[in-house]
């Protein structure tokens, strides 16, 4: 007997990633859950590899990424082994194997009667490049052209990677397919909470809409947090970064669907004017609206995979903006959307927090209907985080949620787990009843025609001009540690958003002088080398022991550091206080490396410059700060003072181990108060030491044997006079007994060299 309905799967890219990890599984369960004598599905898997080659790769993928959920399941066994007999290979590559793979599709359409209705899916699992091209072959070789029959092509994102080019994009393949055609996958409309949140909203209206504004609503967040990096995908992600990859696209999408009005039905229609109405109403952003953060490591680890690190400095790993509706229902209500690559965790969601307008008196700790005091919030778990299931989240005080067919309720039985702030008994959870991967559902849709779960023309491009303002790349993303930073909190100001640490967060585009130092030699001396204009390499050294800083007091509550004097620390001084302002100062301890044997008032004591030009400036406990003891009791430079400071070092310090020294280098090559030829050089049992008359005036300092048990040391080389002792360490062989320098080699821990370009290249 004849099927009713027959379709033709192609999927172009079958070999790839996301076919592998996504796609041919999501195929299998369209297979199994719609595919009997009724409605027949055949399934094509074509690449550009030969026919030897490909089938024999495309059948490898199939035994081992096509699963049966449940162990011993016979019937999904047999449907499992069906469907891989039945998925064929064809290679796509010169204009003739199209013509030959569409003939070969129309005689099998041929041979079906004229009351089956067919349709055609090209799922085009490719490089966006080739989709224009890919749609005009397989429009002109592949369509279904005559008899009951549609056709649809589904393409992955990006689709371009601004106005200009996703309107050139949709302009080829919108040349080759109609727009009912043309299905655009963003797997976020798939996730099983977020196909959940119309019909929630329609069945909760009642309790919903009345406060689904700016009345009641205090801000809305759209978070999708990764604890992962980028590998393997560098040159994709220098291209697009967090904006393009996953906020213009995904998190906007979800802003919609929580901030639109309404639709009557769930009807594609519907559904699509109601998206555009609040879509068009999203002010477009500014920069004074966004933030971005790159991670610390990204430029190296994009190096290790071979891509150059000049066309990785840019690139946002983190970003945040605030979004505003311009409507009534939504005036001034915050829309934060958040993303980021190596955060604290996996985990996305919409968290809807409403305005606390009562003041709790008495039993504000007992949960007691809406006389609760805390937190009132809804919360679309999409995924990952804290909770074991996807699930959408409402407090108990704000109202009792019915449940549409595809959510039901779980009974939370755990008082102490702690969500979004709150306990988790303190919520109503509902779940989605079936909760398949995205890809599962976005094919189920494709092949039902449900547009609505794809992204049409007219709403990319209105996506595109929200975000394409601050696409510019005119800014230097800030610098972030990996999974614990909160470097990233922002607050609200104004309207826009800023970093709560106002570090930098945008510096005009990088000065030649940055390009140019990333061409470096990247060592010195066998260490890491830094070169840059002075401003940036202070910069750059204020954050760098800034990160040093948020990670031990994360570690271990504290962080030691000693600073060299000189002139040289004056400018970092001045950035750490600059740059910095949310430095954990309460956690530091200050050291000295060395200090002249002179009053505390004396314009050539270390000590005074550092108080002057930091400790006055910054709030940092007065024990926390450990000046050398050079006067004591009427005293200059006496053994008790080396003493006293040696027994403070040891007091304080585990393993006599600072988290980081910095020091300067003289134009002689000396170092700390370490000067050329002294007898100091060899002394390798004190902690502290007394310099005898190689310096005038005589100085306390800290030894080698200090210096290089720290955890990690810079060097600071600047200006012109510099220049020929970088010139003499680079060129020849020394002894540390000539150039002291030489000797600072921390046995533990690491070393970078800062220089400035005055020093470095001398003009
Ligand atoms: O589209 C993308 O999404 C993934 C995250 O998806 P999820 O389903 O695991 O939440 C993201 O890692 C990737 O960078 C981006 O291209």
């Amino acid at each position: 007997t004849e099927p009713r309905s027959h379709t033709d799967i192609i999927l172009a890219g079958a070999l790839g990633d996301l076919s592998k990890k996504y796609l041919w599984q999501g195929l299998f369960q369209l297979y199994s859950k719609f595919s009997d004598s009724k409605n027949t599905i055949a399934f094509y898997g074509v690449s550009r590899d030969v026919y030897e080659v490909g089938a024999e790769k495309l059948n490898k993928i199939l035994q081992e990424r096509v699963t049966c959920k449940m162990k011993d399941d016979t019937k999904c066994e047999r449907r499992r082994h069906e469907f891989i007999q039945k998925v064929r290979y064809f290679q796509l590559k010169a204009d003739e194997h199209f013509r030959k793979f569409g003939t070969f599709l129309n005689s099998k359409s041929d041979k079906l009667n004229q009351s089956v209705v067919q349709g055609r899916i090209f799922y085009l699992a490719l490089p966006p490049s080739t989709y224009t091209s890919m749609a005009e072959k397989l429009h002109n070789c592949c369509l279904l052209r005559s008899g009951k029959h549609w056709t649809r092509i589904a393409l992955e994102k990006p689709f371009g990677s601004d106005t200009n080019s996703a309107k050139e994009m949709a302009e080829g393949i919108g040349t080759f397919f109609k727009e009912e055609e043309i299905y655009r996958v963003d797997h976020y409309l798939g996730k099983s909470v977020v196909k959940q949140i119309l019909p929630f909203r329609l069945k909760n209206k009642d309790a919903l809409e009345p406060i689904l504004n700016s009345d009641h609503v205090d801000r809305v967040e759209l978070v999708m947090k990764e604890n992962f990096g980028v590998k393997g995908r560098f040159e994709y992600y220098n291209q697009y970064g967090v904006i393009r990859d996953v906020m213009q696209n995904h998190l906007t999408e979800l802003l919609a669907l929580v901030a639109m009005n309404l639709p009557s039905t769930l009807s594609t229609r519907e559904i699509e004017s109601q998206r555009m109405g609040i879509l068009n109403h999203v002010q477009p952003l500014t920069s004074r609206h966004t933030l971005i953060g790159q991670y610390s490591k990204y430029i190296s680890e994009a190096q290790e995979e071979g891509v150059n690190a000049s066309s990785s400095a840019m690139t946002p790993t983190f970003g945040a903006a605030v979004m505003y509706v311009d409507n009534a229902r939504w005036r001034n209500v915050p829309f934060l959307v958040i993303s980021g690559k190596q955060l604290d965790e996996k985990s996305s969601y919409i968290r809807i927090v409403f305005k606390d307008k009562e003041f709790c008196v008495s039993s504000c700790t007992h949960l007691n209907g809406s006389h609760f005091h805390g937190p009132k919030q809804i919360i679309f778990h999409i995924g990952h985080g804290s909770l074991p299931s996807p699930g959408i989240l409402v407090s108990k005080n704000l109202f009792k949620p019915k449940l549409p067919p595809g959510l039901s309720t779980i009974v939370v039985t755990s008082h102490d787990s702690s969500v979004y702030g709150l306990s988790m008994d303190d919520f109503n959870v509902a779940v989605p009843i079936e909760n398949n991967d995205a890809y599962v559902t976005v094919i189920e849709d494709l092949y039902l025609g449900h547009q609505q779960s794809f992204v049409s023309t007219g709403r990319l491009m209105t996506l595109w001009e929200i975000w394409t303002p601050v696409l510019s790349g005119k800014h230097s993303p800030k610098m972030y540690m990996e999974n614990a930073d909160f470097s990233l909190n922002f607050q609200l100001n104004n309207g826009g958003i800023e970093f709560t640490d106002k570090y930098i967060a945008f510096v005009e585009s990088p000065s030649e002088a940055r390009d140019q130092m990333r061409s470096l030699p990247p060592r010195f001396l066998g260490h890491k080398l830094v070169v840059g204009s002075s401003d940036e390499l202070y910069q750059q050294v204020a954050e760098e022991i800034y990160i040093k800083a948020l990670s031990s007091v994360t570690d271990k509550k504290s962080f030691h550091i000693a600073f060299s004097g000189g002139t040289t620390p004056i400018p970092l001084y001045r950035a750490l206080v600059t740059f910095f302002p949310n430095f954990p100062w309460t956690r530091t301890h200050i050291w000295q490396v060395d200090e002249r044997c002179v009053l505390p008032t004396n314009s050539k004591s270390n000590f005074k410059v550092m108080e002057t030009e930091l400790l006055q400036k910054i709030n940092i406990p007065y024990h926390n700060v450990h000046s050398m003891p050079v006067f004591l009791a009427g005293e200059i430079c006496s053994d008790r003072g080396v003493k006293l400071y040696r027994d403070d070092l040891t007091f304080h310090l585990i393993n006599n181990s600072f988290d980081l020294v910095v020091l300067g280098v003289g134009s002689d090559g000396h170092t700390a108060s370490l000067f050329p030829r002294s007898s100091l050089l060899d002394d390798s049992n004190s902690l502290v030491t007394l310099t005898s008359d190689e310096a005038s005036p005589r100085r306390l300092t800290l030894s080698y044997k200090m210096i290089n048990k720290s955890k990690f040391v810079i060097a600071i080389v600047t200006g012109k006079s510099k220049h020929d002792i970088v010139e003499k360490l680079s060129e020849e062989t020394k002894s540390k007994y000539d150039y002291p320098i030489l000797g600072v080699n921390p046995t533990l821990g690491n070393m970078t060299f800062f220089i400035d370009n005055d020093a470095w290249f001398g003009e």
